[in-house]
């Protein structure tokens, strides 16, 4: 089997490895890991039977893709010491760190050519219901691609996307689970503020975001339509809608969006 590697073991690589272990897509033992420090990612190993490796050099020597789940300011050192073997191995390497282009990170690993794919995950694919973003180098092969495109299907749904783009798509799926968990918090909290306990609250919640998703991914009709059609005349969900907008929720969602957007673009 294909050996796959991952440089970094934290929230993203957990959430990939597991998902995948979830359905039985890779095995844990074709899954190899290694990351700042090995209480980071020896018990992690141990508990998932993954192969923990002693450095990241020793990541690329093993494996064939290569995940870099590292944050975008350490990514140059990591990039700085796997060079020589990427080019010897002829790894390719799956880049999830957002706001680092393919073309920055052919630069640092030089002239050589060496096949690329940047990603962008959001935390849902632990369970399978995640949304990721695809882009890849010229010298990525046709084959490389779909490998990992049918990878990463099973963590969820996957879309091609222009790299112009990526900016855009960390804010709408990159980041959104965590607006999302935020506004389920929001309308949980304000359900115990009328004497809900938290955790019925956070319940009711999350089962109506669940159930209003999977409707606009199955209706005809457009998320406003449905708005309408939950909102009677004279009735209490127009009279919450308006106070809502009253309090600027539309306006704060998108500055939520300008900002993460601009940040990306700053890293
Ligand atoms: N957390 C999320 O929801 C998402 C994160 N990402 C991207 O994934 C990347 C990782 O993010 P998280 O997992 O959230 O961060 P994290 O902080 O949870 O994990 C980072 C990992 O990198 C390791 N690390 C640090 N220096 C290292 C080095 N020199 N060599 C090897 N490993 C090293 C750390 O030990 C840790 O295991 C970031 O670039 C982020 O932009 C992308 C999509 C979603
Ligand atoms: O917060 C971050 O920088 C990363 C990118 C997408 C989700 N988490």
């Amino acid at each position: 089997m294909v050996k796959i590697g991952f440089i970094g073991a934290g929230n993203m690589a957990r959430a990939i490895i597991n998902g995948w272990l979830a359905t039985g897509k890779v095995a844990a033992a074709d899954i190899l890991i290694h990351s700042a420090h090995r209480q980071s990612y020896g018990p992690y190993a141990e508990e998932k039977g993954l192969v923990p490796v002693e450095s990241n050099k020793e990541v690329v020597e093993q494996a064939e893709i290569v995940f870099l789940a590292v944050k975008p300011l350490v990514l140059g050192s990591v990039l700085a010491e796997i060079k020589q073997d990427v080019q010897t191995k002829k790894s390719v390497l799956v880049s999830m760190v957002s706001g680092v282009s393919l073309a920055e990170i052919q630069e640092v690993l030089g002239n050589g050519k060496v096949e690329l794919l940047r990603i962008m995950p959001n935390v849902n694919v632990e369970i399978n219901e995640g949304i990721t973003a695809l882009a890849g180098n010229p010298t990525l092969t046709d084959e490389h691609y779909h490998f990992c495109e049918d990878l990463l299907n099973t963590l969820g749904k996957t879309t091609p996307l222009a790299e112009k783009d990526f900016s855009t798509f960390v804010a709408l799926g990159g980041s959104s689970p965590a607006f999302v968990y935020f506004f389920i918090d929001s309308l949980a909290r304000a359900g115990v503020k009328y004497g809900l306990t938290k955790k019925q609250a956070t319940e009711i919640a999350a089962q109506a975001v669940m159930g209003s998703a999977k409707k606009i991914l199955v209706a005809s009709k457009t998320p406003w339509e449905l708005v309408d059609a939950v909102s009677s005349p004279g009735g209490t969900t127009v009279a919450g809608l308006l106070a809502m907008e009253e309090a600027g929720f539309m306006t704060s969602i998108v500055k939520a969006v300008d900002a993460t957007i601009a940040k990306d673009q700053k890293k």
